[in-house]
């Protein structure tokens, strides 16, 4: 109890510096806050900059938004309630169906839909009470510390935080739900192609954002569908900042542990040594692009990797690429924007980081400029390195990934585009 009111104190401390504190002109440390408003010399444009585009919300607000974190009808005092139905455990054949402002819950947070004062809609984000032990209280900040500072109308727009009665983030929602649940939902109608591709290049567009418009980068190091958002008008919103890491410009990598994020979208060097640079991002964007276009998970039911996926498929199929197209859209997609989604996946997923693009290319790339052959050409003894790295737990057909005589998604897109770069004003690679 008392070790937890002593961080809470610590953490208003820590708001109240990051709102009042700013430097001066001469760049030393001033509480500048009230000054900086009070001369009204100032021009809005310069306050605008001043000031954080978020604010501190009161707890009784975030309360009445959310009419008392309200999750529908809780049985015999269990916490969290269902969307959907489901069962007690008593056999007593109860069934209940819950949730009302409860609209996703993830690791360590629930999220629950709200109304401000000004009729905006809210998600207000917090940190469940299971789970806020110090490292938890750290990545919230950790993501307060990043998304506080971001401002791209692709990365999820923060509107404030609360620390009273818990840990809150209060960000604009979005009444779509994620591409993941969009993509994965059998009962709704498949994402129509020319969505896909759009979220693709706004998401790409988010991650190069992140990457390199800011004087300090940062990794997400969690790039997922499920935490790609859509606004009304399908503009994908890259949100949970949860893991982000910044990286000061004088590093090349950080080395992180523990390894966290999500099976089936790490990078190599991420998952084995812990090194995390703009090239996880990309990698997990490369899972993200194959998501998109098979409809399929990273990780399916049956533990199948959806890079293992696509190689055994493409090995089955001479590389024909059709074959990769979620079955749900038909005919219904671009050719020429599936080849471009799968070109910037092949070599988003390679295994040498260094090898991969960054995020300038893969949105060059994606929007349809030119790649000249050098650029992108391996050396022979790069090639010999790049083995395929993947799962090999499962000995069925559909997942022959580490075989030799595998084609890989870089054997893929390159066998596919030696007759077609030129239509896509690309050149040849092979
Ligand atoms: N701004 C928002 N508007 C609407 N729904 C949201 C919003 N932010 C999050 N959600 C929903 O809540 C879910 C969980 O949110 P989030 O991923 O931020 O939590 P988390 O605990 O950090 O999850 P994870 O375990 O994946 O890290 C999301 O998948 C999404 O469905």
């Amino acid at each position: 109890m008392r070790q937890s009111y002593a961080k809470s104190r610590n953490l208003k401390r820590f708001l109240s510096v990051a709102i009042g504190k700013r430097r001066n002109s001469s760049g030393e440390d001033d509480n500048t806050e009230d000054k900086a408003f009070s001369v009204k010399q100032i021009n809005e444009m310069e306050i605008s900059h001043l000031r954080p585009g978020w604010r501190c919300f009161s707890y009784e607000e975030i309360l009445k938004a959310t009419d008392g974190f309200h999750k529908g009808l809780c049985f015999l005092g269990f916490e969290r309630s269902f969307f959907g139905i489901c069962s007690s455990k008593s056999g007593l054949g109860r069934f209940w169906i819950g949730a009302d402002n409860l609209v996703g819950w993830g690791g360590y947070a629930e999220v629950y839909r709200g109304v401000a004062e000004d009729g905006e809609a809210i998600a207000v984000k917090r940190l469940t009470r299971a789970s806020s032990d110090e490292q938890r209280e750290k990545d919230f900040l950790t993501e307060l510390g990043a998304v506080g500072h971001v401002r791209h109308p692709n990365v999820s727009a923060l509107l404030g935080c609360c620390v009273d009665g818990g840990l809150h983030l209060v960000f604009e929602f979005y009444s779509r739900g994620s591409v993941s649940s969009n993509l994965h939902d059998a009962n709704s109608p498949p994402i129509a192609w020319k969505l896909r591709f759009d979220i693709a290049v706004g998401t790409a567009r988010g991650l190069h954002y992140l990457h390199k418009q800011r004087r300090r980068r940062i990794i997400h190091r969690d790039i997922k569908a499920s935490n790609i958002l859509p606004t009304e008008s399908f503009e994908p919103q890259i949100s949970d900042f949860g893991l982000a890491r910044w990286l000061p410009s004088e590093w090349t990598h950080r080395a992180v542990a523990p390894i966290e994020g999500t099976f089936g979208c790490l990078a190599p060097e991420y998952f084995t040594h812990g090194i995390v640079d703009e090239k996880t991002d990309v990698f997990a964007f490369g899972v993200f692009l194959l998501e998109i276009v098979t409809g399929r998970k990273p990780v399916d039911g049956c533990h199948r990797n959806l890079l293992c996926w696509i190689n055994a498929r493409s090995y089955l199929n001479d590389g024909i690429i059709e074959t990769l197209v979620d079955p749900r859209l038909g005919e219904e997609y671009d050719m020429g924007q599936l080849k471009r989604l799968i070109f910037a996946a092949s070599l988003c997923t390679r295994p040498t980081a260094t090898l991969r693009p960054s995020m300038t290319e893969v949105v060059e790339l994606l929007e349809g400029g030119e790649i000249t052959q050098e650029q992108w050409k391996m050396l022979e003894e790069e090639e010999e390195e790049e083995e395929f790295w993947g799962f090999d737990d499962r000995d069925d057909d559909d997942n022959r990934c580490s075989t030799p005589s595998t084609v890989t998604m870089w054997q893929l897109s390159a066998t596919v585009f030696a007759d077609d770069l030129d239509c896509l004003g690309m050149r040849s690679i092979v």
